[in-house]
């Protein structure tokens, strides 16, 4: 995550001969020759940028970029950058976005030609836990016994900054890549660790190095497990070289809105924090005056005062406001493509639209406006209660209580009437037993399905699902859609069977008259 090198350090990796070169040298910045590589592609960069800057130390990124076959030079950045983010994807933008600005702010000084900043940042994430460079040696084994015999995510974000006269774009994407790695036993990891490559990478193992012999499959950009997506970067550079004057100006601008929305948030967060001390300071008076302990637990105490001196408004407003958390909330699922985890507010928009297109198949008669407020409002609790894998065995023995904790507190922002007729809405699709919330509950059942099929079952192999696993959690899935349910069966359980992503355990099944929905 961090980088640094001697002060003033830069390397200069330039085709040695202008385009029909096939030499490139690597320099430092006082002359001395450092290195001299090969590379296959020397287009130059006549088609590309003036100037191409890699701001990083890493080693494998330099080689990597030199691979596109362009001249550029190596200005690693200083100081250590952070992000609080708790999504992979923004997170590696973020540090990768510190660095590059960190370079363009040495060379804005310099009122040069065209010149183009690459940064770069790379996270390994296993369920759920971001793993950056181990510690020590200790961090190390602990993150590769984590990664033994398991699916993990490496991610890699990348900024682009464009700095042309007065004008300045930044350009950020990450892409992710699927690694499985063997078991490793005890042994294995000690040597690895001790042979050092692990101490200076993501997630405490080099693909390219010592640990290619326990990874057994891939899915995605290799070149984005070792820090720089080739592929993608190239396809963003060209892009960019394209982007026309005014798209840049408005990049520019949408640049700086993106600040100031960054610092609203950080703005909220430090109120939300100032809302949250009010809150125990009000739980620590009720607690005083002889309040039920319920009501100190849930959070009621002390929230309702000043309630009635909002207006209506206010207060829809302030669960409005609410709903937002719900985007930054993310499930243990991915969405369709690999790229990423989805957030609850995408899980319940898609939930909707499957709700509404597959209305014509709902076992009974619903009134779709209460299937859509239901499925729409299912998971606002997770704001509080976060996310529990539908497979979490622990974590769904507290799932009740947290999540009617949480609706006592989110449903009662808003007004009265308001919060009678929605918390009744969410009551009914816990209930189960409206026809309403019977087709939300299958729906809620397909569309995770459905995604993990389009995924190549990721989820699935990431926490070891089984086929009794997937048939519990269904069972009354046919209760709202029998006709989906066979569908779903045959199209998204029946393959991932077949394919070995769900655990089979049929024999089991097969005593307890399991097997057909
Ligand atoms: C997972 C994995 C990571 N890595 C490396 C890529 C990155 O260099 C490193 C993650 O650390 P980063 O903080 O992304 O990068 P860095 O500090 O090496 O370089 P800079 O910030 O200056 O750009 O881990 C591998 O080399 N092989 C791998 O298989």
């Amino acid at each position: 995550m961090a980088m640094q090198t001697g002060v003033g350090e830069m390397t200069k990796v330039q085709n040695a001969n202008g385009n029909r070169a096939k030499t490139m040298k690597v320099q430092s910045a006082n002359g001395n020759r450092a290195k001299t590589m090969k590379v296959q592609n020397t287009n130059g960069n006549r088609e590309m940028f003036d100037r191409i800057i890699l701001a990083s130390q890493s080693p494998r990124r330099r080689e990597l970029l030199a691979q596109l076959g362009l001249s550029f030079e190596v200005m690693p950045a200083y100081g250590k950058e952070r992000s609080d983010a708790q999504d992979p994807g923004v997170r590696v933008e973020e540090l990768a976005a510190a660095k590059a600005r960190e370079v363009a702010g040495r060379l804005e000084k310099e009122p040069d030609r065209e010149r183009l900043i690459i940064g770069a940042d790379t996270l390994v994430v296993k369920n759920g836990e971001i793993l950056g460079k181990p510690r020590d040696e200790e961090d190390a084994k602990r993150m590769l016994a984590l990664l033994s015999g398991t699916a993990h995510q490496v991610c890699t974000g990348l900024c682009l900054i464009l700095i042309k006269g007065d004008q300045r774009v930044e350009r950020h994407f990450h892409e992710t890549t699927h690694v499985n790695f063997a078991e490793m036993t005890d042994k294995e990891i000690d040597d690895y660790v001790a042979s050092g490559d692990p101490m200076d990478k993501a997630g405490a193992y080099g693909i390219q190095s010592g640990a290619a012999r326990f990874v057994t499959g891939i899915q995605g950009d290799y070149s984005n497990v070792v820090g720089l997506p080739l592929s993608r970067l190239y396809r963003e550079m060209k892009q960019l070289k394209k982007a026309p004057e005014g798209k840049a100006d408005r990049e520019a601008a949408c640049e700086g809105k993106s600040r100031e929305i960054k610092e609203m948030e950080v703005a909220t967060n430090q109120k939300t924090g100032e809302v949250a001390d009010q809150r125990e300071r009000g739980a620590a008076v009720d607690q005083k005056a002889g309040e039920t302990a319920a009501e100190q637990k849930d959070g009621r105490a002390g929230r309702g005062d000043g309630k009635e001196a909002r207006s209506r408004l206010d207060l829809q407003f302030d669960f409005l406001r609410e709903l937002d958390q719900e985007k930054s909330i993310f499930r243990q699922n991915y969405i369709g493509h690999h790229a990423r985890r989805e957030n609850d507010a995408e899980h319940a928009w898609h939930m909707a639209i499957m709700a509404a297109v597959l209305r014509e198949y709902a076992n009974e008669e619903v009134d779709m406006e209460r299937v859509l407020l239901m499925i729409l409002l299912h998971d606002v609790v997770e704001i509080d209660a976060g996310d529990t894998y539908a497979y979490d065995e622990e974590g769904k023995k507290s799932q009740k209580k947290r999540e009617m904790d949480a609706a006592d507190r989110i449903f009662h922002i808003l007004p009265p009437d308001q919060e009678e007729f929605f918390r009744g809405l969410w009551d009914e699709f816990e209930a189960w037993e409206s026809p309403e919330a019977r087709f939300a509950r299958a729906c809620d059942n397909f569309q995770p399905m459905m995604l993990n099929r389009m995924n190549g079952s990721q989820s699935w192999l990431d926490h070891g699902v089984s086929l009794s696993q997937v048939l519990e959690r269904n069972a009354r899935s046919g209760e709202g859609a029998r006709e989906v349910w066979n569908y779903a069966y045959a199209h998204f359980i029946v393959p991932g069977l077949t394919e070995g992503k769900l655990r089979d355990d049929r024999e089991e099944l097969r005593g307890q008259q399991r097997i057909n929905p």
